[in-house]
């Protein structure tokens, strides 16, 4: 069943039109990417369907429901999470109390995510649980950035390049956890530039090429596809 429905989405910065006609479709239990260079508009897009970044026109179908343009606030409330690239961590809070701000009611039928569950389901966080939040390192503030979003009780994460900035031990680990994530039911948009790590996790995948979407396929269409890798995302 379809979850998400992108069409013809168009988002500027002031006068500078980044996204054009951008379409895109989450299935349940699917696992979407975003792919493409710096700046070609793979955070763009997620603020868009967000609601962070209003979009200049489109449509954004989530359940069939028309959701452009609608709050950030009321989209969490409707089941969608958002993991930004800058996490947002709130450094003089604790781990424990970072997580405590982000919860949000589950949806009927929903084992509803607490700090309990974020901590068994990460537990290199546990030993940091009165930490602050601004001195754990990139992973570990990736780990508590993804758990903040999971205590809104999501049924679809858009994940913002989580392997940014990460050392390439922990890159594996979070690799691990969000295919975990996908195993038990969650959707999830994930933007990424590590192709490696595209192709391992995902079905289906959309290059970016300036705010315009030139390749949609399956991982194994795209692993397959060298004038397109070698085009749009090799520097
Ligand atoms: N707040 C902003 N104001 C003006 N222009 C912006 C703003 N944010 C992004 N842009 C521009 O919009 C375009 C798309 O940026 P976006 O961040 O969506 O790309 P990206 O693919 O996610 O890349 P990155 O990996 O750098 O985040 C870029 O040209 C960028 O410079």
């Amino acid at each position: 069943m379809e979850l998400l429905r992108v069409e013809g989405l168009n988002v500027c910065y002031g006068l500078s039109k980044v996204l054009h006609d951008v379409a895109l479709t989450v299935g349940r239990g699917e696992l979407v990417s975003l792919v493409g260079r710096n700046g070609v508009g793979k955070s763009t897009t997620m603020r868009g369907i967000m609601g962070l970044t209003p979009p200049r026109a489109g449509s954004i179908l989530w359940k069939g429901e028309q959701i452009l343009r609608r709050s950030p606030h009321r989209n969490a409330r409707a089941g969608i999470g958002y993991v930004p690239e800058d996490r947002r961590i709130f450094s003089s809070l604790t781990v424990w109390e970072n997580l405590d701000v982000a919860r949000l009611p589950p949806r009927p039928g929903q084992i509803p995510w607490d700090e309990d569950r974020v901590f068994e389901f990460f537990p290199d966080l546990l030993p940091f649980k009165q930490r602050e939040g601004g001195l754990l390192s990139g992973g570990q503030q990736q780990m508590l950035t993804i758990g903040r979003t999971l205590m809104g009780n999501p049924e679809l994460l858009l994940l913002d390049e989580p392997s940014e900035g990460v050392a390439p031990i922990i890159v594996a680990g979070i690799e691990k956890k969000i295919r975990e994530l996908k195993e038990a039911g969650l959707s999830i948009i994930l933007a990424e530039q590590n192709l490696d790590f595209v192709l391992a996790l995902s079905d289906r995948c959309y290059v970016l090429e300036k705010g315009s979407i030139v390749f949609a396929g399956t991982a194994q269409e795209l692993r397959a596809n060298r004038e397109v890798q070698d085009r749009y995302l090799y520097i």
